[in-house]
């Protein structure tokens, strides 16, 4: 689309740079190589430290692991880069991952290294989302939570983004789970209370009953949460009004909020008249079949019609993206100017869940990368 001018910023990282992730799910973000990596140290996995991990540093961070490409995830994947994962293959993909995820420590090791690679890619602000959970040898929902706590204080240290952490309710596994999940989020919010700021409402659509969902978010709103909630990514206008009149701070997907897409008028309607920020992952939702086409993205409705979204790429691993990646497939189907995309990373950081004074210092890093960025495309 003649955006060849902006190719030498994408490649440098310049937009990832100056931009936010505000949509990742830590174990749908384990690139395959993480995974690998885990899995064959499983056995040496302990408390104590990082001498088993060879190849990890003093920090446990991954040394040489790759960015994560369609080409690399595939590699490992032994897929074609077309393939499509149907939603069905996305809970397999992710009970695999859960599969190998067996400790405290292969929970802080991925947490660390996932954020590693978001740092590699030049993220400067990320926000994880993740669901507690109790199983193999993590002992409790908290020790999750802590676990995950540690690595994203350890990686804070050391790299130069700034994290925050979201608590996921999966839907799958009901009301009472989900009240208990805004608990223990509360609880862990009071001891991290820069870290621990939202809670996620996601999970297979196929389950779950709105009417619960909308009551616990008012009990994660009444607890001062910021909300961000995956609209049903299955045909389902009746929950998907349930949500927009909730409004939460964010939403995700969206893409069955239009009339073309298996939306109503009505919904859209709403949609428009509530203007709440979307959470678009392109590459996922084709991917998952949720978009038949990058070109049939939701994104490319929502940015003609001038409403607010976000460019994520909610599991890097499992979706094998980046967020360059993302921007790029944006850019393949919707005509931008310079200026234009910085605004768009700006209002990733109007719509993040970051303070007011994060958000002012993370605006005059973006400013500054985007001066450079323009003096540097002027130079191509
Ligand atoms: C494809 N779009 C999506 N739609 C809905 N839920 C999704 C999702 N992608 C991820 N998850 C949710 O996040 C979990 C994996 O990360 P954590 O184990 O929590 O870190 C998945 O099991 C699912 O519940």
């Amino acid at each position: 689309m003649g955006f060849d001018f902006l190719n030498p910023v994408l490649n440098r990282g310049f937009v990832s740079v100056s931009s936010k992730e505000l949509h990742a799910h830590l174990n749908g973000s384990i690139s395959n190589h993480l995974l690998e990596h885990i899995k064959a140290n499983s056995e040496n996995l302990n408390e104590s430290g990082n001498e088993a991990f060879l190849p990890v540093d003093c920090s446990g961070v991954l040394m040489n692991v790759n960015n994560h490409s369609v080409e690399a995830a595939n590699v490992c994947n032994g897929k074609q880069s077309d393939t499509r994962r149907s939603l069905k293959e996305c809970w397999s993909a992710f009970a695999k991952i859960h599969e190998v995820i067996t400790t405290p420590r292969a929970l802080y090791v991925a947490t660390v290294n996932v954020i590693a690679e978001f740092s590699k890619e030049n993220v400067i602000y990320l926000e994880l989302r993740t669901g507690p959970k109790k199983v193999h040898n993590i002992p409790s929902k908290l020790s999750y939570v802590e676990s995950v706590v540690k690595g994203i204080t350890d990686a804070q240290k050391r790299f130069p983004i700034l994290l925050k952490l979201l608590i996921s309710i999966d839907r799958k596994k009901g009301e009472k789970d989900a009240f208990e999940t805004v608990e223990l989020a509360a609880t862990v919010a009071a001891k991290y209370p820069e870290i621990v700021v939202g809670i996620d409402v996601s999970g297979d659509p196929q389950y779950g009953n709105s009417i619960w969902i909308v009551n616990v978010m008012k009990e994660a709103r009444r607890r001062g949460f910021k909300i961000s909630c995956h609209l049903p990514e299955i045909v389902n206008p009746d929950e998907a009004i349930a949500f927009l009149e909730f409004a939460p701070e964010r939403l995700g997907h969206g893409q069955f909020l239009h009339p073309m897409y298996g939306g109503t008028a009505e919904l859209w309607e709403l949609a428009k008249q509530k203007r709440i920020p979307v959470e678009a992952c392109i590459s996922s939702n084709v991917a998952s079949g949720m978009a038949v086409s990058v070109e049939d993205h939701i994104v490319k409705i929502l940015h003609q019609e001038s409403l607010p979204y976000i460019i994520c790429t909610d599991d890097s691993g499992v979706f094998g993206t980046t967020l360059s990646n993302e921007y790029r497939k944006l850019l393949s189907v919707v005509q931008l100017n310079f200026q234009q995309i910085q605004n768009l990373c700006l209002d990733a950081v109007a719509y993040s869940f970051a303070t007011e004074g994060e958000k002012e210092y993370l605006n005059k890093i973006i400013q500054t990368w985007w001066l450079e960025a323009d003096c540097a495309s002027q130079a191509f």
